[in-house]
């Protein structure tokens, strides 16, 4: 079992306190991206668990043993970092095999392997080149390659695809996922990109501030987000917040009428662009047009609703011109309730 325990660890650079007791289990065979924005702590947990930065308190746990105190090469895991680290004065075969050679497998192994892994990130036209002689890109797969060819219990991999272009790092997504899951590898990803975090995790960790706001699937973060900064990190738009006044368990925002929850004093009407429909006859919440965007598939349309910054998808073909005033319907089984003063989700009625 490769399963990992992270239990209560905290990590501290000087008097900065750069993780609060980050707790998280990530099940054997699972694959969990944590998320967040520059700065939260996705980095200095993830090298934590390698074994590259000490905790300040805490313990890491991998496969039933308390790893917290060993060095790095002797956690059993495989890791590919952001500045892709690979050896100079071997060429890209030696590379790949690296990991390989040190678990001493047989030289058909060997190969067999190194050519699957090759094969799988497009760069066995490279075998004989040294690292020198390949762009950012190239080297960056020879890491993820030389990290898969050894096929390792535990996978450690920090933005291992940042510096590919897009339609390459959506093809190496897909693959990844793929080999990943096929090899049964528990992966934990650092990535600050939601679409490569959706696409690639069982569950996403949301970090914020030194903290997990959210652990949850793809799409609980999406639907149910648990804190403010949750919905409005998720999702494209991302989520809308609208301050309304609540009275006697409702709200009422232009001719709409929403059940509101009664446990909150201040309330946020949080609302997904694409949850909201126009109304066939200007009816319901009044949505004030100022900027539209066609992006083939859909209409993206800013404004406000009640003085307050809003973006609402609208259907591609949908006859809306900026300046235009617009109704809104949305379903009250859709929305999410913010508590003001706590920036966490309350809730529904
Ligand atoms: N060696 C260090 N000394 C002092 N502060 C540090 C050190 N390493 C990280 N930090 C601080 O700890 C916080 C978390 O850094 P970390 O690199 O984990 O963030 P991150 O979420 O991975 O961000 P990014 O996506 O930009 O890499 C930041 O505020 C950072 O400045």
């Amino acid at each position: 079992m490769a399963d990992i325990v992270i239990d209560r660890v905290v990590k501290e650079f000087g008097s900065f306190r750069a993780l609060q007791e980050v707790s998280l289990t990530v099940n054997d065979g699972e694959f969990v991206a944590l998320l967040g924005p520059s700065g939260c702590g996705k980095t200095t947990l993830l090298r934590i668990i390698a074994g590259l930065e000490t905790q300040t308190a805490g313990r890491v746990i991998i496969g039933g043993q308390d790893v917290s105190n060993l060095a790095p090469r002797k956690r059993g895991l495989a890791m590919v970092f952001q500045n892709y680290a690979v050896f100079p004065h071997m060429t890209v075969f030696e590379n790949v095999a690296f990991g390989l050679r040190m678990q001493k497998a047989p030289q058909a192994e060997v190969k067999r392997k190194v050519e699957r892994a090759v094969a799988l990130l497009h760069i066995e036209s490279y075998l004989d080149r040294y690292p020198a002689k390949l762009s950012g890109g190239q080297r960056q797969r020879v890491a993820v390659a030389r990290a898969l060819a050894a096929e390792p219990a535990v996978l450690l991999m920090d933005e291992p695809l940042s510096n590919l272009d897009a339609l390459l790092r959506l093809e190496m997504r897909t693959e990844l996922k793929a080999v990943l899951r096929e090899a049964g590898t528990t992966t934990i990803y650092v990535t600050h990109d939601q679409t490569e975090a959706m696409g690639l995790a069982d569950r996403i960790a949301v970090m914020y501030g030194g903290k997990i706001d959210q652990i949850g699937s793809p799409l609980e973060i999406y639907a149910t987000p648990a804190t403010r900064f949750v919905g409005g990190f998720i999702g494209s738009p991302p989520m809308n917040f609208i301050k309304v006044q609540c009275s006697q368990g409702t709200a009422k925002i232009g001719d709409a009428v929403l059940p509101c929850p009664t446990t909150a004093q201040t309330l946020e009407l949080g609302l997904r662009g694409e949850d909201a429909a126009l109304s066939a006859n200007g009816s319901g919440i009044p949505f004030d047009v100022r900027v539209v965007e066609p992006m083939g598939s859909h209409l993206l349309l800013t404004g406000s609703i009640d003085g307050q910054l809003a973006r609402i998808v609208a259907p591609p073909t949908a006859k809306v011109d900026a300046g235009a005033r617009v109704g809104l319907t949305v379903d009250p089984a859709r929305v999410t309730w913010i508590d003001s003063t706590t920036g966490c989700a309350v809730a529904r009625p």
